[in-house]
């Protein structure tokens, strides 16, 4: 049974305002998708790492991608996150991988994500029923915010978690989920999974792990991918 990374990659980056999708901007000398493939590429349990682009993207093939023996594009992305990933899920079944094959959703916007995070991911969740998401407890007080952009209350934050990516499902069921439940209130794997009454496990992130959404994440991803080569030193 094969371990398949599935990269959603193919948005337009609106909250980041840039003049290009947020997956082509510079970060450290490479484009944010070329420091999110590498690090997938960098877990040894990994056997074939997928990206959804859009089927009008003209940027991927400028980059190089020499040295990556186990990447596929695949060029189906939708108008949706979900639509990107569930159109990834047909290519690959479309393709012969079975349907019990683990995938870990990434999203192409979380380029910091370290290997040996996903490494654990997989061991922990090798024999679940179910499969998981990597994910970090809320550390700060919540509030609700009213019309005017005011306290409106306070939200009790115990046992609350935030959803990182990757998200690790068996590929036919994953697929089958996110069809029956598509909405905009799908906004991760996870989502989809627990409509059809199931519980992922939750798996201890980073905080590292940040996406890439406005303009003062690249600067923040930046500094800890700057960081990461710092401590390897
Ligand atoms: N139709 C879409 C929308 C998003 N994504 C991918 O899903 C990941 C997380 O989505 P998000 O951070 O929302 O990216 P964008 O949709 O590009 O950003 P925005 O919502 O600000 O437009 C990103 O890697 C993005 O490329 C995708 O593959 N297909
Ligand atoms: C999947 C995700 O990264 C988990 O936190 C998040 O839901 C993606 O949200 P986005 O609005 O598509 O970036």
């Amino acid at each position: 049974m094969s371990i398949i990374a599935l990269l959603p990659a193919a948005g337009n980056g609106s909250r980041m305002g840039a003049a290009i999708p947020k997956q082509y901007l510079p970060l450290c000398g490479k484009t944010v998708v070329e420091h999110t493939v590498a690090a997938l590429h960098a877990v040894p349990e990994i056997d074939l790492v997928a990206v959804v682009i859009s089927a009008d993207d003209t940027r991927w093939d400028e980059l190089a991608w020499h040295g990556f023996e186990r990447l596929l594009v695949l060029r189906c992305g939708g108008d949706t996150r979900a639509a990107s990933v569930c159109n990834g899920l047909d290519a690959l079944r479309a393709a012969g991988h079975d349907a019990q094959s683990w995938v870990l959703v990434h999203d192409a916007a979380r380029p910091c994500i370290a290997p040996e995070l996903v490494s654990g991911m997989i061991s922990e969740l090798a024999d679940d029923p179910v499969g998981g998401i990597l994910a970090v407890p809320v550390a700060d007080t919540l509030k609700a915010a009213d019309a005017d952009r005011r306290i409106a209350a306070t939200r009790p934050r115990d046992g609350l978690w935030q959803a990182q990516t990757p998200q690790m499902f068996r590929l036919q069921p994953l697929h089958d989920a996110l069809v029956d439940g598509m909405g905009p209130d799908i906004t991760d794997e996870a989502s989809a999974i627990e409509k059809t009454g199931q519980s992922p496990k939750l798996i201890h992130g980073s905080p590292w792990n940040l996406k890439v959404t406005y303009p003062q994440d690249l600067h923040l991803a930046s500094l800890i991918l700057a960081s990461a080569t710092i401590d390897k030193d």
